[in-house]
């Protein structure tokens, strides 16, 4: 009841996207130890769409949230299927998992995906580098086993879908498509998977998944988050995630999002942040020229970078 009651205090208003008013629960989209919600809002602006603002001061180091990802993915098998931590090296790779509970709690859609035969839908994504396909698979893997909505990334932005991008599309789907209906999966189970589905979810999932490196070990103060940032390994996987996919860009920005052990992420202060103040994260390298920047951001995320350093000329 008292979450409930919490949840129900912490709805969030966004109205002017959507032809009627429209609420989500912030207290949905973050996960925490504590019951006590974020100390953020999501508000629609007139300059870059949606965006998190403080509702209170916050110091640099801290943790503003946390977040589980909607739907993840591994990069090698190296990494556990449902959770991205490292798998121990000792342990006989019989099953992909870190843990029972990452096994148990993936179980259902692990099992799905088992049952088809992938080798024709990987080979095609592996050999072109795409890596967002798998996304949707495991998305549609999960919509299949019922643990997710078919629209549960609706909410989140779409990218302008050139057609040409559309139609390369359609093969990757076509194969996705026949690998699970050659697995004999009941029609009704996979009514949702159209051609218009994995195109609207891939075109959310093109400006919104968040490539993960996992920092491990200590991670407790700024300086050892550099550090951590610096010696990451390379990605484990890709993610998406709901509340994070509102933060916007700033080349120089307030905020960033790590991850230590898993694809759970962390949403952390870079500096103290006042009460009102938006935060924002960077989603390309900060390091590189301006035009550099601004073309990565144009052709990667579909928008002219309007912060604060780009105006600047920096
Ligand atoms: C991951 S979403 C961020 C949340 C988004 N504003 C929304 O309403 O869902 C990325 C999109 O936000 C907008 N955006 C983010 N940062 C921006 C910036 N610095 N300048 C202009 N638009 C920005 C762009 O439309 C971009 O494609």
């Amino acid at each position: 009841m008292g979450v409930v009651a919490l949840a129900l205090s912490h709805r969030i208003m966004v109205s002017r996207f959507f032809t009627k008013p429209f609420t989500f629960h912030i207290f949905s989209f973050y996960s925490s130890s504590s019951s006590s919600p974020p100390p953020i809002r999501v508000a629609l602006t007139d300059y870059a769409g949606r965006a998190v603002f403080a509702t209170r001061p916050i110091a640099a180091g801290d943790t503003i949230h946390t977040a589980k990802p909607a739907v993840c993915h591994p990069a090698t098998n190296t990494v556990c299927y449902s959770c991205l931590a490292t798998l121990p090296n000792s342990q006989p790779q019989r099953l992909p998992f870190c843990s029972q509970l990452c096994h148990q709690t993936s179980k259902a859609y692990y099992d799905v995906e088992m049952k088809a035969n992938w080798v024709a839908f990987d080979d095609y994504c592996r050999t072109r580098g795409l890596k967002y396909p798998f996304l949707v698979k495991r998305l549609a893997c999960m919509v299949i086993s019922g643990v997710a909505r078919s629209d549960s990334l609706d909410i989140l932005q779409p990218a302008n879908l050139m057609h040409e991008m559309v139609l390369e599309m359609e093969e990757e789907f076509a194969l996705l498509r026949n690998a699970l209906t050659k697995a004999l999966i009941a029609d009704e189970h996979i009514a949702f998977l159209t051609k218009q589905w994995y195109i609207n979810v891939l075109a959310r999932i093109r400006i919104n998944a968040f490539r993960i490196e996992l920092a491990g070990g200590l991670y407790g103060d700024l300086l050892s988050q550099a550090v951590a940032s610096v010696e990451a390994e390379a990605a484990v996987g890709n993610a998406v995630y709901i509340l994070p996919s509102f933060y916007n860009h700033e080349c120089d920005p307030n905020a960033h999002i790590v991850w230590i052990d898993n694809a759970d992420a962390k949403l952390k202060a870079l500096r103290d942040i006042d009460e009102g103040e938006e935060l924002r994260i960077c989603y390309i390298d900060a390091s590189l020229d301006r035009d550099v920047r601004r073309e990565l951001l144009l052709r990667g995320f579909g928008f002219q970078c309007n912060c604060s350093r780009c105006l600047h000329g920096d």
